[in-house]
């Protein structure tokens, strides 16, 4: 029986990609897993295709947010965003890019118009997007777009992976690496840390989340001597968020912040640029660890991996961070429904 009154919205992702492998094994996991009803956004021809390939057997229905919860049961639910294009598996296409965008724009929308609990999206690849012409780095900041457009508030979005081990959140995001210490300001370090810190406890449930915030060069700059930033942008960040009651400390090394001990000292790791979170994380959990938007005024969660082509429709991609990512997307719809 499900608690939650509206399904999940599922983004199909890039249909050449590992996303329709892993929704069908979701799908197909489902009462064994107690999941909560999602409704696929996306081509079903291309989830049949794909179900044959793993020769499994997979029932997809269309259905709408209002239909999506009782076909669950029997069959997978599925709103129609037709890729119009022959997808070749493990090959991705330009061909494909609109409808991979178009199922993210429709999930989202389902949500505002208070159709959908949640949007979890699966894999785009990044590249193919920018080749027809996509302008943001990824989904975080294309979400914080149609939210900036659907509200008319500006958004800061805030990536994080949380696992059972590990929440990691990287200040900068999609950049080159040259261009990280430009990007990181006193002021987006202190509005990241605030947005995590309000995050965690809106709908988290901590009470006084712990952060712990990496320093950019290694040893945090010792004293400057490796650097500045440390000393100069991440230190004064800290003592500003302290001053405003954030219980949050470093610039720590960040070579020695992911060990057992130090990562029981923080609740969420506030790293300065994409690898210094996403390694730790992955190494920590990749198989059970999700990606998931704060500071959204909706809720966004994702498996914490990409398109996988190399494996798609082979049979082996494992679906339990797309199951993670569900399971938490339907906890956090839960919390918000319960406080509202
Ligand atoms: N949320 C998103 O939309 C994300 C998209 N990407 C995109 O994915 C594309 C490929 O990125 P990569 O760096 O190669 O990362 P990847 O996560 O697709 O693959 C890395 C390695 O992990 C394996 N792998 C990934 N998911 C797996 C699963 N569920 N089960 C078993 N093995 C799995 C792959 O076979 C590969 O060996 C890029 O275009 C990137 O932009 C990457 C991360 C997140
Ligand atoms: N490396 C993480 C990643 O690529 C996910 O990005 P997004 O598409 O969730 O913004």
């Amino acid at each position: 029986m499900s608690s939650l009154q509206l399904p999940l919205a599922l983004t199909q992702g890039d249909p050449a990609g590992i996303g329709p492998d892993v929704s069908i094994a979701a799908w197909l996991r489902r009462d064994e897993l107690g999941l909560e009803p999602f409704i696929y956004v996306g081509d079903a021809s291309i989830l049949r295709q794909r179900a044959q390939l793993l020769d499994v057997t997979l029932p997809v229905q269309d259905a709408t947010p209002e239909t999506a919860s009782a076909i669950f049961t029997h069959a997978l639910p599925v709103l129609s965003v037709p890729v119009g294009a022959e997808i070749e598996v493990g090959r991705p296409h330009v061909a494909s890019a609109r409808s991979a965008i178009t199922a993210i724009e429709t999930a989202v929308q389902l949500c505002f118009d208070g159709r959908a609990s949640a949007v979890v999206t699966n894999p785009i690849a990044k590249s193919v997007l920018y080749e027809a012409g996509f302008k943001f780095p990824g989904h975080t900041e294309f979400l914080a777009d149609l939210a900036e457009k659907a509200t008319g508030e500006k958004v800061l979005p805030v990536m994080m992976l949380a696992g059972p081990k590990l929440r990691a959140i990287p200040v900068t995001i999609h950049i080159p690496l040259k261009d990280v210490p430009a990007a990181l300001t006193e002021r987006v370090i202190v509005e990241t840390c605030r947005i995590a810190h309000e995050d965690l406890k809106a709908r988290f449930g901590f009470t006084q989340p712990r952060l712990a915030v990496a320093g950019l060069n290694p040893h945090a700059g010792e004293d400057g001597a490796i650097g500045l930033e440390d000393r100069d942008i991440i230190e004064p960040a800290i003592m500003q968020l302290r001053h405003e009651g954030v219980n949050v400390f470093g610039p720590l090394p960040a070579d020695t912040m992911f060990h057992d001990d130090a990562r029981a000292r923080y609740d969420v790791a506030i790293c300065m640029y994409h690898d210094q979170a996403l390694i730790p994380a992955k190494a920590l959990g990749f198989d059970d660890s999700v990606n998931v938007t704060l500071g959204l005024p909706f809720i966004r969660t994702s498996p914490d991996h990409g398109t996988a082509f190399g494996i798609a429709g082979k049979g082996i991609a494992r679906e339990t961070s797309l199951v993670a990512a569900l399971k938490l997307a339907a906890d956090l719809a839960a919390k918000s429904a319960a406080t509202r």
